[in-house]
């Protein structure tokens, strides 16, 4: 035991091939340094069109230039962590730390009862001693619904928790583990209980299905529970008092389950929201539930998942643990961040919803550069750091007498009562919290932004990514989520790029410069737009007109080209498939890439510009958790849905029909002009260019012209978008 002591909680291996990956990059620096010099000694004379249009795209060259300098330093020094959960329990087995779950939900009709009570399930249903957990709510749709739908779920978690722990199942939210589980058949009592368990969860299903139906709670149940009555003063949404229910109290030895063991604490919590304060979203609804727990549980670690995201993985706390607790290195760890994964990718993830190489591979690389960032959701955090406490040398936790101070003494029905206040409008008035204590206001990527200013103040952060996931969340399923999204991450990290946090000049000393440079890519997300939109309609456009942009095919200059857009390609093609991708899935991914850098970015560009003008507000529009069968089908077939009309659309149909306009034109001036090859020599570069974006937009085509169901364009956006490029191309031609 004296010599366990010694041995570390977990471990880290650098990944291989870095010396590989190196030559790569720089063989891919001497391609881009190369075309650069071609830029520069063969650009057209001064003043014309022709030189204009050439020193745009030298512009967008060095600008793709210094990005793919930045994701080269992301992927330096990529880490592996792993765990040693046996030393852990070891250890600590008898001390282990209290933890506070949190799971925010904001809406019933847009995050269905049912999905956030199998995440609440899931999470109670940790291997961990039970006593230790204490699981929060957090609505801010104010609603009955979900309250109801937690009520039914306190209930079942009576016979679900020592189910899961008898059968050993894996994962424990309920939902996912019906879906895909075989039953039992060994054991004629095993596959009775099994049965029962799983008729008990359908018949609770279809009870919350139906009143989020109805959107009604039946008057009997109403009765069942005095917490009902709280919805009698509620106004509004929007307008109402704090709600705070103790629906089980961990520490009451009458809540126990079907075998008599102790249950997980379980609050619901819906702070005061009055129409004349601002009540900051996701942020807002955390500090809230950050002081409410302190007084109830007031455990030293914090798990914090969206509503959608279950756990998938029943040790992952002991996985955190390993790293808060290790002796040597645990000390400055303040939080410990899972990458997202999703349950409801299609094989070939049209909408590259997944992100896998950012999830698994950059994520990784930023761990290797000091730390990755904090992303909203599957992180476990210190207390104290989230709180804002600056990390302290001499200041070490002592794990083990952490769980015997100050015990609560006040019953569930007066903590009720007391920390209503800790969950009103006015409490964070003239106070710091939002600014230096618990998660920041005023940005749309407030887990971004809140993670870096731990970081500044000395913490570090790790990546753990188990073999086993460790939570499964869903993906959007249509192209518009999936596009409102990500212009909400570009529009915030461009915020935090231009606000006094930035990476650039807040971090400077506080962290090191390659994490600050590693923030870039991101911080920069939106910036992308303008040489891509460059890229993807100007040398198109420029064919049309007769205006050479690139190297003769010929010419020994085409080779950086060729080599810069070959060598990526493959590399890109390479990370994908060893994450796990398919070539169809590396396809599609490079599709949206397109797709959200004409479209995302650039409207989260102009929106951050306007906001920082005080001309508008950045809000946080939430992404969908279910759409409707169609729609569902569709997603499965891997159709893309493009839907309701929106300047999104415009913009990728109006680039798909300007491009494929050039080609036809650009393939017309070869074959009936050119005599000696020599047009063909001039314009390859181009025909090959639009050509590609040709291919790549081959389901805009599909969607505009061929499709029939539901899921095509718009018949408005498709003659705007029709106007738009044909009036490109005639002035072009002019
Ligand atoms: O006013 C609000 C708005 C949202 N949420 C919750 O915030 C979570 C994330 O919202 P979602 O619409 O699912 O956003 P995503 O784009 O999927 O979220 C990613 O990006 C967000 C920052 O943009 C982070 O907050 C999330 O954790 C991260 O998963 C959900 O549980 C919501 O219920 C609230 O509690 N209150
Ligand atoms: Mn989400």
């Amino acid at each position: 035991m004296a010599q366990d002591i010694h041995l570390p909680l977990f471990e880290t291996k650098s990944a291989k091939g870095r010396i590989l990956f190196q030559l790569y990059a720089a063989s891919l620096v001497v391609s881009i340094c190369l075309i650069y010099a071609y830029r520069v000694s063969y650009s057209p004379v001064d003043g014309g069109i022709e030189w204009w249009a050439w020193i745009g795209l030298f512009v967008a060259e060095l600008w793709f230039g210094f990005y793919c300098l930045l994701m080269i330093l992301v992927r330096l020094n990529p880490v592996h962590r792993y765990t040693f959960r046996d030393r852990l329990s070891q250890r600590y087995e008898k001390d282990l730390p209290g933890i506070d779950i949190f799971v925010c939900t904001a809406d019933p009709s847009i995050e269905p009862p049912i999905i956030v009570i199998n995440t609440v399930l899931s999470v109670m249903a940790y291997d961990y001693p039970q006593e230790k957990l204490s699981v929060y709510l957090s609505d801010d749709g104010g609603s009955d619904l979900t309250f109801y739908a937690l009520l039914e779920a306190s209930r079942f978690s009576k016979i679900w928790l020592p189910f899961c722990k008898k059968f050993k199942i894996e994962p424990r939210s309920p939902e996912a583990y019906f879906c895909t589980a075989i039953e039992p058949l060994d054991d004629p009592l095993k596959a009775r209980e099994w049965h029962s368990i799983k008729k008990s969860y359908e018949e609770m299903k279809m009870l919350i299905e139906t009143t989020t139906k109805l959107r009604q709670i039946p008057k009997a149940v109403r009765k069942e529970h005095r917490g009902f009555r709280e919805w009698d003063f509620v106004t509004s949404q929007r307008d109402h008092q704090t709600i705070l229910q103790i629906l089980i109290d961990g520490r009451d030895p009458k809540a126990v389950d079907v075998e008599g063991q102790p249950l997980p604490t379980l609050v619901y919590l819906s702070r005061e929201k009055r129409p004349q304060y601002h009540h900051n979203f996701k942020a807002g609804a955390m500090n809230a539930l950050i002081r409410t727990s302190s007084r109830i549980s007031n455990s030293p670690v914090i798990l914090n998942v969206d509503c959608d995201m279950y756990s998938n993985n029943s040790e992952s706390i002991r996985d955190a643990l390993c790293f808060f607790l290790d002796e040597c290195q645990g000390h400055n760890i303040a939080y410990v961040q899972f990458p997202q994964s999703f349950a409801n990718l299609t094989k070939n993830d049209v909408y590259a919803s997944s992100l896998l190489v950012t999830y698994r591979v950059e994520i990784e690389g930023y761990d290797g550069n000091g730390g990755p960032p904090y992303i909203g959701t599957g992180c476990f955090h210190r207390r104290d750091a989230l709180c804002g406490e600056k990390y302290n040398r001499e200041c070490k936790v002592d794990w083990k007498s952490v769980n015997h101070q100050g015990k609560v003494e006040e019953s569930a029905s007066v903590l009720e009562e007391t920390c209503k206040v800790l969950a009103s409008c006015t409490y964070e008035e003239d106070t710091e919290w939002g600014k230096e204590m618990g998660l920041k206001y005023g940005c749309p990527v407030e887990d971004i932004i809140t993670g870096l200013c731990i970081q500044c103040r000395g913490w570090r952060s790790i990546c753990f990514n188990p073999e086993r996931k460790g939570f499964l969340g869903v993906a959007p399923t249509t192209l518009l989520q999936s596009l409102v999204q990500h212009k909400r991450w570009a529009e915030g990290h461009l915020q935090i790029f231009l606000s006094k946090y930035s990476t650039l000049w807040y971090g400077h000393g506080r962290i090191p410069l390659k994490l600050q440079l590693s923030y870039l890519p991101y911080s920069l997300w939106a910036a992308n737009c303008w040489p891509t939109l460059y890229y993807a309609a100007i040398p198109s456009l420029c064919l049309l007109r007769g205006i050479s942009l690139f190297p003769k095919i010929s010419s020994p200059w085409t080779l950086p080209f060729v080599y810069a857009i070959f060598a990526n390609s493959l590399y890109s093609l390479g990370e994908f498939l060893w994450c796990g991708g398919t070539v169809q899935g590396w396809w599609n991914d490079q599709r949206m890439w397109l797709f959200k850098r004409t479209t995302s970015y650039l409207f989260g560009f102009i929106d951050t510009i306007l906001n920082r003008l005080g001309l508008a507000k950045s809000a946080f529009a939430i992404t969908e958790k279910t759409v409707d069968e169609e729609v569902t089908h569709r997603y499965e077939k891997e159709l893309m849905e493009f839907g309701s009309p929106s300047p999104m659309l415009n913009i990728i149909a109006t680039i798909a029909l300007l491009n494929i306009i050039s080609f036809v034109g650009g393939i017309r001036r070869v074959v009936i002009v050119d005599a000696q090859r020599e047009v063909f020599d001039q314009f390859a570069w181009q025909i090959l260019l639009c050509g590609v974006l040709v291919y790549i937009n081959m389901p805009v085509y599909q969607v505009t012209f061929f499709r029939k169901d539901n899921g095509r364009m718009p018949t408005s956006t498709t003659y705007w978008s029709i106007l738009c490029a044909l009036l490109a191309c005639a002035i072009a031609m002019l």
